[in-house]
């Protein structure tokens, strides 16, 4: 049995970006893997009548479930008719790494997916993103594809270097492969420690700033390809106080630095129309859970700890909406 997007009620990415990239602004991709995880961002886009982008990761279908997840991103359309704003969901594959992951999804209503070839040689990174594109296109399904690595891990592949897009590449590739959307590595990377504190400048407060994006490569690339939907990930900015916060109630992160919010406000205003952020969420929630577990020693309700770290996630996502991306209002 196959399941069409269209008939659980999602989008595909298709306008959302062509209207974010004309007015400035980017959408919301929030990774989720669970219930609450899926209610905050639910619940925050609403409130900010934003967009939004639900992120489904391979590792995340494995630990939550295929025919759980599209039911749930099917529910996720009635329930923000519930909350009483109806708001464009797209349900999008995040690195995807293989045509099968793909097509699989897209036969269980998603609406996007991405095909990461960036870790196979350029030739091969065009010839398996066309096929994922031949297959999508045909089910009105939106493809991401990927060009430059970006260091950290993604899903099981680690890299522990990042190469920068190559702006002469992208004219080539977005021709060859009719992709939708372009995923693209100017200094960023996944997880919560994104630079080691050497790359960084310490201030006296010992506040680590790090080496500035690329922007010279996204302008080079904008000029190559003007007004092509382009996707910053590795978008976290790893807020110091949750980090604190994680680490006063037991925690142990160390040199935790991320994406300045002021660096994404840029990019965002940009034709940069897609945000990744998943590491964020993750900061919010377990400061929540672990301040409700010092705090309250004897609560033993999972709802007593994951009802503040939804609370939180909400929180933290209705703030990039509103104060980083600009999409709040645009739903
Ligand atoms: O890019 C991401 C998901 O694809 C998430 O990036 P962060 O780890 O910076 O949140
Ligand atoms: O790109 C990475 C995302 O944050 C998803 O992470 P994950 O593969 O651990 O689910
Ligand atoms: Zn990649
Ligand atoms: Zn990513």
């Amino acid at each position: 049995m196959t399941v069409s997007y269209k008939d659980l009620g999602l989008v595909n990415s298709k306008d959302l970006f062509a209207k974010a990239v004309a007015g400035g602004y980017a959408i919301p991709a929030y990774n989720f893997n669970n219930l609450e995880q899926l209610q905050a961002i639910l619940q925050a886009c609403v409130e900010t009548k934003s967009p939004v982008i639900l992120q489904v990761s391979s590792g995340a279908r494995k630990y939550a479930n295929a025919t759980l997840l599209r039911n749930m991103a099917k529910g996720a359309v009635e329930y923000v008719k519930e909350l009483g704003y109806e708001i464009p969901i797209v349900l999008h594959l995040d690195h995807g790494d293989t045509f099968e992951l793909c097509k699989d999804c897209i036969d269980n209503g998603f609406s996007s997916v991405m095909i990461d070839g960036s870790h196979h040689s350029y030739e091969e990174n065009v010839a398996l993103t066309k096929k994922v594109v031949e297959y999508a296109h045909a089910h009105g399904v939106t493809v991401e594809g990927e060009l430059g690595v970006l260091a950290g891990v993604e899903d099981d592949v680690v890299a522990e270097k990042s190469t920068y897009t190559r702006p002469e590449e992208v004219e080539d590739f977005v021709a060859k492969t009719g992709v939708d959307s372009l995923a693209i590595s100017i200094g960023t990377s996944h997880g919560a420690n994104k630079f080691t504190p050497e790359q960084c400048t310490k201030n006296e407060d010992g506040v680590l700033t790090p080496p500035m994006l690329r922007f010279d490569i996204l302008e080079e690339i904008e000029k190559r390809i003007p007004g092509f939907p382009i996707v910053l990930h590795g978008s976290s900015s790893v807020p110091q106080d949750q980090v604190a916060t994680i680490n006063q109630f037991g925690g142990a992160l160390k040199d935790a630095v991320g994406i300045p919010e002021e660096w994404l406000r840029k990019a965002a205003k940009s034709a940069v129309c897609k945000i990744n952020i998943d590491s964020d969420g993750r900061l919010a929630m377990t400061a929540a859970i672990r301040k409700v577990m010092a705090e309250k020693p004897g609560e033993f309700d999972p709802r007593k700890y994951l009802g503040p770290a939804r609370d939180s996630l909400k929180e933290l996502y209705k703030h990039k909406n509103e104060d980083v991306l600009g999409s709040a209002g645009q739903a």
